[in-house]
């Protein structure tokens, strides 16, 4: 690094000191007054790139958000591609925000700059940071002189905290010699992501393109409906929760291209961001969210969280604020369902020439907290069904080593991404098809599976495609909600947290099933486990939250709850604080 970019970083970096005393995590609490009471005065400064980035309350962010912009163009010159920054804290609420990377595919930050990330956001001041950056880049082989020029895209979701805060992610990118920062304005976590992933195909990448591209897949989607199936069961009506947040606004405004579809869009912004609305609440709950009631009851509603990267759908139980949840396994199922089947049609039967088919595999990734009643179910279709931990990033990372890989967390963060080859070929033999057998259900089925592939986003789950998949999906089958609820019943569970003294005491392997540290409580809990027919639980650290979460599933409610208790009560006696 050479002097004048030194004195330019020692210099920028004096305008964004640390917060003192700072212990940062996502944790979604109540009590920020005393959160900020305990970040400035406990345990010293602690920011971790946790499985969503940076998260905090907004007020203590700024340095890091700076910091970050560095690494973002840092990252671009090492990639020579553009590198995303989106700023929003998803779920959680108003007042807390945070930063995540976008890496050139789109996915999340590459997990190796994890660690540089961690350490580059805790230096303690602007001479340590530059000392950590100059041995970073050796390391890296990062030149910075004469390299092509970092190009960063920016990015805020609806939060007041975030204009500020993309003025420091600014002040951070170009703080780095001839680095560019564009700012994209308030848009979905998803729409920047995709925004990376096209941009950097040297494609045009803004919102107008965004929703081009999901109205014409979804309009195809509709025209490729075989004649004659029925579509009396589905309402064409459809609600949706917004969250407050960003996703209700861009869908209110992008609804009246969506001419084939009745929607309602509900708290897109009047009210509190995630507050008693959005998936989050939505999934955990089991409720109305804030501005639905009995009057909604059969109507297909879905909902979204603030930064509309995860979508559930839910309707309402008759004369009552309760609902019939469909999660994010049953949103996998659903999909899985109809790929297979457009890929059995596009197999289907040989013409006793050669074998055109190509046998594409086709994948399903769920975590621990997938029901086991999605994953009896996705194992009956025949499908392989793999285990990864939490966090998107294992999930995308996994379902990319399939032709076609579909993955869902339960909580509604999903997508199905597609291999080049796939595609590649797919391409081909659409066009084989169109001369040779035009309309054909294999043509159909080609040109139907190559529509999903350009509706459904390949950078990160996103909520409004998603939706408009699920909505093509269910028009396609003729499905109601209700029909699509009764694919299986989900097994009744209980997820509860418990408070330990030191969570990274809890070592896991197999996918997060089995504990291996401490010792003896594995043991423990599956002597506990057999007492349940069809019992199921595990233990973990949560990466977002200072909390072990106990998961428990059984035959009956009363089942669940009681193995989830029992296991609180083991947590407590080995991780606990009366366990010192
Ligand atoms: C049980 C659960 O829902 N865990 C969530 C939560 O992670 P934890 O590591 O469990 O705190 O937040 C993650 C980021 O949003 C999300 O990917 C994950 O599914
Ligand atoms: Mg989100």
């Amino acid at each position: 690094m050479n002097q004048q970019q030194r004195s330019i970083l020692l210099q920028s970096s004096s305008r964004f000191p640390p917060p003192p005393g700072t212990i940062i995590s996502n944790s979604r609490s109540i009590f920020i007054f005393f959160r900020i009471l305990i970040q400035y005065f406990l345990a010293g400064v602690k920011f971790s790139y946790g499985t969503s980035g940076f998260r905090a309350e907004a007020s203590l962010l700024e340095s890091t958000v700076f910091r970050v912009g560095i690494l973002a163009a840092l990252r671009s010159i090492q990639t020579g591609s553009v590198i995303g920054l989106m700023i929003t804290a998803s779920h959680n609420e108003v007042s807390d925000n945070g930063i995540k990377v976008a890496d050139p595919s789109g996915g999340m930050l590459t997990q190796q700059w994890e660690p540089f990330a961690d350490a580059f956001a805790n230096a303690p001041d602007p001479h340590f940071l530059v000392q950590l950056l100059d041995d970073f880049v050796k390391k890296e082989n990062i030149t910075l002189e004469g390299a092509p020029a970092a190009k960063v895209l920016l990015g805020r979701d609806t939060r007041p905290s975030g204009m500020s805060l993309v003025e420091a992610a600014k002040q951070g990118i170009l703080s780095i010699i001839g680095a560019s920062a564009t700012d994209m304005g308030v848009v979905t976590t998803p729409q920047l992501h995709w925004m990376v992933r096209v941009k950097n195909k040297g494609i045009e990448a803004s919102e107008y393109n965004y929703f081009d591209q999901l109205l014409t897949s979804f309009r195809c989607l509709l025209d490729y409906i075989p004649q004659g199936n029925s579509n009396n069961n589905v309402n064409d009506k459809l609600i949706v929760d917004g969250a407050d947040g960003v996703g209700g606004q861009k869908l209110e405004n992008f609804k009246p291209r969506l001419s084939y579809l009745t929607v309602d869009v509900r708290n897109y912004g009047d009210g509190v961001l995630n507050e008693g609305v959005g998936a989050d609440y939505v999934q955990k709950e089991k409720v109305v969210p804030r501005g639905f009631g009995p009057a909604d009851a059969g109507i297909r509603c879905a909902s979204l969280d603030g930064d509309a990267d995860r979508l559930v759908y839910f309707s309402v139980v008759s004369n009552s604020n309760k609902i019939d949840l469909v999660d994010g396994d049953k949103i996998l199922s659903l999909f899985a369902l109809f790929i297979k089947e457009q890929l059995g049609f596009l197999n289907g039967p040989e013409d006793g020439k050669a074998n055109k088919s190509y046998q594409a595999s086709l994948g399903v990734v769920q975590t621990a907290y997938a029901n086991g009643a999605s994953t009896d179910y996705l194992k009956q279709l025949g499908l392989e069904v793999v285990l990864t931990p939490t966090g998107v990033k294992y999930l995308h990372e996994k379902a990319a080593e399939f032709d076609i890989g579909i993955y869902f967390e339960a909580n509604g963060h999903g997508t199905i991404l597609f291999s080049d080859n796939f595609l590649s070929w797919l391409e081909i033999r659409n066009n084989e098809l169109l001369s040779t057998s035009k309309g054909s259900d294999q043509h159909m089925a080609a040109l139907r599976i190559l529509a999903v592939s350009k509706l459904i986003n390949q950078a990160v789950g996103d909520a409004l495609s998603g939706l408009l998949l699920v909505e093509a999906i269910l028009q396609h089958l003729g499905w109601s909600i209700h029909k699509w609820n009764e694919l299986y019943q989900d097994l009744p569970s209980r997820q509860l947290k418990v408070k330990v003294v030191d969570r990274t005491a809890v070592i896991t392997e197999n996918a997060e099933t089995v504990v291996v540290r401490p010792v003896d409580i594995q043991e423990a809990i599956d002597a506990e486990t057999a007492k349940y027919p069809r019992g199921r639980c595990f233990i973990r650290p949560s990466g977002t939250e200072d909390v072990v979460r106990v998961y428990a599933e059984a035959l009956t409610q009363e089942a669940a709850d009681n193995l989830a208790h029992s296991v609180v009560k083991l947590v407590d006696k080995y991780l606990g604080f009366g366990s010192r």
